[in-house]
């Protein structure tokens, strides 16, 4: 298989550490995590799947930020991660934008919040908007937009910040299939051109085979890493060649297995 970009270059950006997450509400407890033991890193594209309710969320949540592990620890660059940070751009299924400011102004948000002085914060605005196909859209409000273009705008909102590390929660979840391929191949140049680290959980297969470096799978509740494969069909699926490597036996065999053990069929696996 042709490797037309190869950014991971073995330095751990993010390490979990024996992550527990113990959710305490009115009703009673509930482990969502446990003893989760993960390395990211620089460059890789991790497409993390499981069965609903198995704590995917909750581990975006932990290495955005959002929340702290009740026991073990979540390390990025080797410090603990003790809030959100501009470096780790989140991405949701429902576009945040603000209903009240053009697509531009809702782009260009982060950059004014960090003081970043106005030409350059244009300049930046004006490129994002052009990667994510939205120059003719940027005085439009949020609620002239289609679901795609707002999940772009969204994307381009997160992507100003040139942020390391990307982490999006089922992104595509709600778009219908052409443009969650359009947006697949999008967010697949992205991470080439810049090198990001991207942590992007999803429900479907395919969309994990056609853009991960690597694919972790989660057992359900408490979450666990049950599987890891590392994968490269990303590589082929910009080109002449995707069809054939969709198509391909390893392709097909790797599916099952995925999907063998979000069945718990495959009591196996490691
Ligand atoms: N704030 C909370 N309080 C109590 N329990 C919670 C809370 N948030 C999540 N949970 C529980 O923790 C578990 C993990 O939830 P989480 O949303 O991380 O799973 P998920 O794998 O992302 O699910 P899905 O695939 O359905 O989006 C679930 O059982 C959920 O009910």
């Amino acid at each position: 298989m042709q490797r037309a970009y190869d950014g991971i270059n073995g330095k751990t950006v993010v390490k979990l550490e024996d992550v527990e997450l113990v959710y305490n509400s009115e009703i009673g407890t509930v482990t969502a995590l446990a003893q989760v033991n993960l390395d990211i890193q620089e460059g890789e594209f991790i497409c993390v799947m499981g069965p609903s309710g198995c704590g995917k969320s909750t581990l975006l949540n932990i290495i955005a930020g959002f929340m702290q592990p009740t026991d073990g620890q979540a390390l990025m660059n080797g410090r603990p991660i003790e809030g959100p940070d501009w470096q780790r751009g989140v991405v949701f299924q429902s576009p945040p934008l603000y209903p009240w400011l053009t697509i531009k102004e809702n782009v260009n948000f982060g950059l004014r919040m960090r003081n970043i002085p106005e030409k350059e914060r244009e300049a930046i605005t004006a490129e994002y908007l052009e990667i994510v196909g939205l120059t003719d859209f940027a005085n439009r409000k949020p609620y002239e937009l289609s679901g795609g273009m707002k999940q772009r705008a969204s994307l381009a909102k997160v992507l100003v910040n040139e942020p390391g590390m990307i982490l999006m929660d089922e992104p595509f979840g709600a778009l219908d299939a052409l443009t969650r391929d359009k947006m697949q191949a999008l967010i697949r140049r992205i991470w080439m051109k810049n090198q990001s680290t991207v942590f992007f959980i999803t429900h479907d297969v395919d969309e994990a085979l056609s853009l991960a470096t690597k694919v972790i799978v989660m057992s359900s509740r408490p979450g666990r890493i049950v599987k890891v494969l590392d994968t490269d069909f990303t590589y082929d699926m910009d080109g002449a060649n995707s069809e054939s490597a969709r198509y391909s036996k390893q392709y097909m065999t790797m599916r099952e297995s995925i999907l063998n053990v979000i069945n718990q069929k495959d009591e196996l696996a490691v």
